[in-house]
């Protein structure tokens, strides 16, 4: 069913693993401490796109890292930001509906937003318009540039949303009446990084200044 017209305000909530487990796809290639700085890089450079996108005046994010909760908050850039701890039992669909229950409890009227948070080539323009394009649907979601994967997973005010993060959660998104939005396959909002040949991908794309230091001289 097709949404109202008028543009609604936009709470994204941003689910973070602990620094230390994250990123476990490039254990072989990178090193622990390289790793976590670069999760730290990744998530501080979404974060701060994320909180410059046109509608997006509260972010939620929803960690048991203190220092992933603190990278979050300096790069929200003293964008509204709420802590939620990881909830018992903790996992990532646990933690989006824990973090969506804490946005909707606070925002009633916004409409809200699930980003993923290693998402380091996104630009503020391309989530404004993704979220534009959402608007338009009382569910919706962002693929990621496998199609598999989802990046950004909405929801209007009132509209009771099932998240089912995990591989292949696009086709599960889909089933649970999610609209898929289509972005430009160009755009970093598609681009989150899982395995090395991702790294190349978003540094072709161009990524923020944080993943930029971690990564200068990366040569694959
Ligand atoms: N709060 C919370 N966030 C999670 C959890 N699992 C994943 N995330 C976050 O969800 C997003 C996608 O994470 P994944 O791709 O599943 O994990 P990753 O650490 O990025 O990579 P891998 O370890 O290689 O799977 C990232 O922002 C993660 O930090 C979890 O159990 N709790
Ligand atoms: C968690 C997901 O992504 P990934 O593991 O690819 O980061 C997902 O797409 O639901």
């Amino acid at each position: 069913m097709a949404a109202p017209t008028s543009a609604p305000p936009w709470a994204l909530v941003v689910p973070l693993k602990l620094a230390t487990d994250a990123k476990s796809r490039l254990a072989g290639h990178l090193s622990p401490g390289r790793r976590l700085e670069l999760a730290l890089a990744m998530l501080g450079d979404t974060i701060e796109a994320a909180a410059a996108a046109t509608g997006v005046d509260h972010l939620v994010v929803v960690t048991a890292d203190a220092a992933m909760a603190a990278a979050a908050t300096a790069a929200a850039g003293g964008l509204a930001t709420d802590l939620v701890d990881e909830p018992d039992p903790p996992g990532l669909n646990a933690a989006v509906r824990a973090g969506i229950r804490a946005a909707r409890a606070g925002r009633p009227a916004h409409a809200v937003g699930v980003l993923l948070g290693d998402l380091p080539a996104l630009r503020p323009a391309e989530l404004s318009a993704a979220l534009a394009l959402a608007a338009r649907h009382r569910l919706a979601l962002v693929p990621d540039a496998g199609g598999t994967g989802t990046t950004l997973l909405t929801a209007l005010a009132g509209v009771a949303v099932a998240p089912a993060f995990g591989p292949g959660s696009a086709r599960r998104h889909a089933a649970g009446g999610h609209v898929v939005v289509a972005v430009p396959a160009r755009s970093g909002l598609v681009r989150d990084v899982d395995v090395p040949a991702d790294i190349a991908a978003v540094l072709a794309l161009g990524v923020g200044h944080r993943t930029a230091r971690v990564l200068r001289g990366y040569t694959g």
